[in-house]
């Protein structure tokens, strides 16, 4: 069926009809979220006024190997990993002109007709592709927005992100493959080096966690946030962890994002050039629990379109997620696991939130037939 016919035959969302496509221009013509969208009170309850003191950290002089420079950084890393896991970064070495072209292939996309976005329209399982507020995922507790994910492996040829555009969404918008193909490099070098930052923040061998992700198998993820009519109601991202390792977001001027720390939703508001970084479960486990992954989430706003760039650095797929020796002390907190098997767990049964890596081990040792967890 050719882009024009299908959107003839796509039914929307409307009040009274459960959705199978998410067409928030449809539905903005509407007075009424559908209740799909409408999310439980105490996940909705609006954030302290005070946006969260998080750390701006001048990567200007770690980037150069300056000694000092690294110290003071590898503090402030400690710091904001102690107390809820994020922080931001400037002298990042992401070019603004990288950024801005990044934010633009993300308008060009996420403004086609609809029945185009489908044509990379994610299929289960997959990391790939366009996805509207989750719906073919989940029954309720919908979010009011729309992805674009991919993934980017390490060294991966340039021809790999062209070909998936041309491929499925044709030539016009194959150069969009040639922007994140350079943005998820300088994304990785970028998180190569927190990972260091990382490791001297915890005393332990300087190369380990570098060397563990030299051969990351990441996700990109772009977050389109549509304005929406009743925004107190519904949730742009519902409260989670990341599953993943580190995540680097790049978000527009608008402003959305929201961290649960001290009993209080509290907003991490936009700093222009800057990134947020945060933890996520997968490092916790590699810091043998002592840097925590943190709840937050992003709200929706009733007159602007929001964007935000989620870069989710992950492990090989196969790699065993280990913390390194000198961090074990008398006690693993958590058994060996691979990416894949998080990743399957988040995608097939379990919707991710502050829980998902105790509840993933937990699931693990009651599924595998394997002579129970390694510890060693
Ligand atoms: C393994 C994953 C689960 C999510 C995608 C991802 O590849 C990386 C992070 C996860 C997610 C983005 C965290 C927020 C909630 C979530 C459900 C979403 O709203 O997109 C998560 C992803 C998912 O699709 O399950
Ligand atoms: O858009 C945001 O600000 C946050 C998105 C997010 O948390 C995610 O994609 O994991
Ligand atoms: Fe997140």
């Amino acid at each position: 069926m050719n882009a024009t016919l299908a959107s003839r035959f796509l039914p929307t969302i409307s009040n009274n009809q459960p959705p199978l496509v998410f067409d928030s221009s449809t539905l903005n013509t509407q007075n009424k979220i559908p209740e799909q969208f409408i999310w439980p009170q105490h996940e909705v309850v609006p954030a302290d006024y005070e946006a969260l003191n998080v750390p701006l950290i001048d990567l200007g002089g770690v980037r150069q190997h300056d000694n000092e420079a690294t110290w003071h950084a590898a503090r402030q890393v400690y710091k904001a990993c102690m107390a809820h896991g994020f922080f931001q970064v400037t002298n990042h070495g992401v070019s603004t002109e990288l950024t801005r072209d990044a934010l633009k292939c993300m308008d060009q996309f996420f403004h086609l007709p609809l029945a185009r976005k489908l044509s990379c329209k994610r299929k289960p399982g997959s990391m790939w592709g366009y996805a509207g507020a989750h719906i073919d995922r989940f029954a309720s507790r919908l979010p009011w927005k729309e992805t674009l994910s991919f993934g980017y492996q390490n060294g991966q040829r340039q021809e790999v992100l062209e070909n998936y555009f041309k491929a499925t969404l044709g030539e016009d918008l194959e150069q969009m493959g040639i922007v994140y193909q350079k943005y998820c490099e300088a994304m990785t070098k970028l998180s190569l080096t927190v990972m260091e930052l990382l490791a001297i923040s915890l005393g332990v061998e300087r190369e380990y966690y570098r060397d563990f992700f030299e051969d990351a198998s990441s996700i990109m993820r772009c977050n389109y946030y549509p304005p929406c009519q009743q925004p107190e109601l519904t949730l742009g991202t519902g409260p989670h962890s990341d599953p993943t390792a580190l995540t680097i977001l790049q978000q527009d001027q608008v402003g959305g994002l929201q961290v649960f720390t001290d009993g209080t939703w509290r907003p991490i508001r936009p700093v222009q050039g800057a990134l947020v970084i945060n933890i996520g479960d997968t490092f916790t486990a590699l810091s043998n629990g002592r840097y925590k992954s943190c709840l937050h989430r992003a709200v929706v706003n009733r007159h602007q379109e929001r964007r935000s760039l989620a870069f989710f650095l992950c492990p090989k797929e196969d790699k065993l997620v280990r913390p390194p020796a000198g961090i074990i002390g008398s006690s693993r907190l958590y058994p060996d696991f691979t990416w894949e098997e998080l990743r399957h767990f988040t995608q097939h049964h379990y919707r991710a939130d502050s829980k998902t890596l105790d509840s993933f081990i937990q699931w693990r040792s009651l599924t595998s037939n394997n002579s129970g967890p390694n510890y060693n």
